[in-house]
């Protein structure tokens, strides 16, 4: 299969991570016979500081003409104090809005080695096995007015849905509950928000389309407090740009790290963004020890959900579950008795372990 694949590594680990994305789609590539090809563009503050904007019209362009995109990650303190347009989040954000990815899937299951690198209780994280399907391209992040007014005296954000764009995000979450445990988690504000009682008038809606699948309404405080507390009573949940972002985060303490969660922002063409749910942190950034296994895990999902390829993903999926099954960890995972890598050391040994690998404790086909 030829595929083209644009890589927008952004900054801080972004640029870090990308690199170990790339390594092992070019050993599936040979692997499996296939033909990868790459072209990397600038966004965020690299893009600012080549091009004097957060998004190039070329970075644009290339990622409508490409096959799958693979971004890092962008955003650091040296860009914090530009105008909020002119922010290399706004590049992000930006590329998100123009490639129409609407649905932002962050599946947070955790390997089994990796369970003492929680703070919560094993028995409480345990068997969770969640997929978030957060919407991308509407909401607070986008809504117009923006800014400061009344002389910079006061501020305004604005909250904007169309119903079409509520509809097809929580279409795609009922169709991926019925692919998965037929059970739907629509979260909200709606004591509070009337944007959020017309979410909830939408799902109940909806919900007589697919009877199959069961649906319960929680309110978002709510649903972060259990998210941590009962994470096994929750197969998919649905909710909408701002609360989506908060919740993966938090979800990301399940699997010890949130370094190790992957993302695919899609639409419903195949075309997809794929991307770890983090930042660029600019903590460890130029330290050489940040976990790549989201970047690479996104990769995967690029594969399944833009590529359609099976054995492939499933693949690079067991070779991080060996990799952490042979006691390596990178070192935002709290391992007692691991051995800790540093990024590339923890590329090269998942490198080593593709196509070497046993099916046990295998966490793949559950991203659907
Ligand atoms: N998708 C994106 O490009 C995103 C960009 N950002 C931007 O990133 C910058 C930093 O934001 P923060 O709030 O610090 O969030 P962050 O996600 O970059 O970092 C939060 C914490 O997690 C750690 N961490 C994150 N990814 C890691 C990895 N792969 N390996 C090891 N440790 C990791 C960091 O060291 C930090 O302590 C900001 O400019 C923000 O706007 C934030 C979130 C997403
Ligand atoms: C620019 C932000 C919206 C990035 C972020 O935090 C995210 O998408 O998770
Ligand atoms: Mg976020």
């Amino acid at each position: 299969m030829k595929r083209h694949i644009v890589m927008l590594p952004g900054d801080g680990i972004g640029k870090e991570i990308m690199g170990s994305a790339k390594i092992v789609l070019q050993t599936i590539a040979t692997e499996f016979g296939h033909q990868f090809t790459f072209a990397e563009h600038a966004i965020g503050g690299s893009a600012i500081d080549q091009f004097q904007t957060p998004l190039p019209d070329t970075t644009v362009k290339a990622c409508e003409e490409a096959d799958a995109i693979l971004l890092g990650a962008v955003g650091g303190e040296k860009w914090d104090s530009l105008p909020g347009d002119q922010r290399p989040e706004k590049g992000l954000l930006g590329i998100r809005k123009a490639l129409g990815l609407f649905a932002n899937l962050r599946p947070i299951k955790g390997f089994l080695p990796l369970l003492h690198a929680s703070p919560l209780k094993e028995e409480v994280i345990k068997g969770s096995d969640i997929l978030i399907i957060r919407e991308l391209t509407g909401g607070l992040y986008f809504g117009e007015p923006k800014g400061r007014i009344e002389k910079g005296n006061a501020v305004v954000d604005t909250l904007y849905y169309h119903r079409t764009e509520m509809e097809r995000i929580i279409d795609k979450a009922f169709q991926s509950a019925q692919h998965r445990n037929k059970k739907l988690t629509s979260v909200d504000k709606a004591n509070v928000l009337e944007s959020s009682r017309f979410w909830r008038e939408i799902v109940e809606a909806k919900r007589k389309e697919y009877p199959d699948v069961a649906v319960e309404h929680l309110l978002v405080d709510a649903a972060a407090m259990k998210l941590i507390t009962q994470p096994n009573q929750f197969d998919v949940i649905v909710t909408e740009n701002l609360f989506g972002d908060i919740l993966s985060d938090e979800a990301s303490v399940l699997t010890g790290s949130l370094g190790m969660l992957p993302s695919a922002s899609i639409r419903t063409d195949g075309i997809g963004l794929y991307e770890p749910v983090h930042g660029s942190a600019p903590d460890i950034a130029g330290k050489g020890i940040a976990n790549p296994l989201g970047m690479i895990l996104s990769a995967a999902l690029m594969l399944r959900h833009s590529f359609d390829m099976h054995e492939e993903p499933d693949e690079i999926e067991r070779a991080v579950q060996t990799s952490l099954d042979q006691g390596y960890y990178t070192a935002d995972l709290a391992i007692e008795d691991g051995i800790v890598v540093s990024t590339k050391e923890m590329t090269d040994i998942v490198i080593g372990n593709l196509s070497t690998n046993s099916v046990s404790n295998c966490i793949c086909n559950s991203y659907a």
